[in-house]
């Protein structure tokens, strides 16, 4: 096995147990609904209720899951899919070409750190908006803003064609998602549309190698999501775990073919004043096989300040936090898992009223 480097290893409290336990609970939530052409007929009606009320349950018991019926098609995931599969095949020379630095953190790096330790994955992140607009530094008094621009490699050749055909895909899906969390949080459909205006969203193609030591590291340590919604591809390996809000468990999300996993991030949480919570999760690896994952972060433009929304606010439930800048915290995440660092990443409860 060799010397793994010790960067890798997690603290004995966060190790994993490789004893699985699949969660029956986590819901899967079938969208057919929303493709019917006549959305306006009294059954209709019903099933967008019935709908949302699946939403609004899942994302308070769990903060977690699954799509069917999406509209996103196959053949643009499986598309994707291989493409990534062909690029990561790449030799480390070829793929650090498309390496990012402290200045474009969109490309290539397999040196992710989640809460100082290393992860066991390689990414490849694109942006959706070209160029991205963000934060130069996260400093609140430096007003610069910086393009990010993504790098891409010449090989596969069509990675770029299908990462932009299965973007375009996606987001129908992610402002679908949003509308029914909207609607499911008692707002109108089209409450939180405009904040993804300039939005600062992503695509990270992940690719978990085998690892020897599962037991000792992740493939992504434990975190949250600090945007507004993830829309994540998991192939059929398995390895997602989310935490069980009632005990604290860890629960690993079962593969289903062609679903798509949702979860809410940071800032649903801060929007909704805490009605949904973000949700705890970390990736397992295992010691035989490799397994790739497509996270969409679907965020903000860098110019939102995030509060919780007016009418979620009230006498008896006061905001629980005071607004902050979401591409100054964006730009603060990007260079913690850059570099190790003393202080904390920060997190929505460092703006906690
Ligand atoms: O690969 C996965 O299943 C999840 C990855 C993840 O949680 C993330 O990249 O934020
Ligand atoms: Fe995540």
């Amino acid at each position: 096995m060799g010397e793994v480097d010790p960067t890798f290893i997690q603290d004995v409290e966060h190790r994993p147990k490789l004893t699985i336990t699949e969660a029956e609970g986590i819901p899967v939530i079938d969208l057919s609904t929303l493709n019917s052409p006549d959305i306006s007929t009294e059954k209709n009606c019903k099933e967008l209720a019935s709908l949302v009320a699946e939403v609004k349950n899942a994302c308070k018991k769990w903060g977690f899951f699954q799509v069917i019926n999406h509209g996103v098609s196959l053949e643009c995931r499986e598309k994707i899919d291989l493409a990534s599969r062909k690029f990561f095949a790449l030799s480390k020379v070829e793929k650090r070409r498309v390496k990012r630095d402290e200045l474009n953190s969109m490309g290539y790096y397999d040196t992710e750190l989640t809460k100082n330790v290393r992860d066991w994955k390689e990414v490849f992140d694109f942006t959706v908006e070209n160029p991205t607009m963000i934060p130069l530094s996260h400093e609140p008094d430096d007003k610069e803003l910086k393009e990010l621009h993504t790098q891409w490699p010449d090989y596969p050749p069509e990675l770029r064609e299908v990462c932009e055909e299965y973007v375009q895909e996606v987001q129908k899906l992610s402002y679908k998602l949003l509308e029914l969390i909207s609607l499911s949080l008692g707002l109108s459909a089209k409450r939180m549309n405009g904040f993804f205006k300039d939005q600062t969203s992503f695509v990270r193609l992940n690719h978990y190698p085998p690892c020897p030591i599962p037991h000792l590291a992740l493939g992504v340590g434990r975190h949250k999501d600090a945007g507004g919604l993830t829309i994540l591809a998991q192939d059929d390996i398995g390895g997602l775990e989310v935490r069980r809000k009632t005990d604290g468990e860890w629960i690993r999300v079962k593969p289903t073919p062609d679903a798509y996993i949702i979860n809410v991030g940071d800032t649903i949480q801060v929007w909704s004043n805490d009605e949904y919570e973000s949700v705890e999760h970390r990736v397992v690896v295992n010691s035989e096989r490799e397994r790739f994952s497509i996270p969409f972060f679907f965020n903000p433009s860098h110019y939102t300040w995030i509060e919780p929304l007016e009418e979620l606010v009230n006498e008896k439930k006061p905001a629980k936090y005071k607004a902050y800048n979401w591409g100054m915290l964006f730009t603060h995440r990007k260079n913690s898992n850059f570099k190790k660092r003393d202080d904390e990443n920060l997190q929505i409860h460092h703006f906690k009223a």
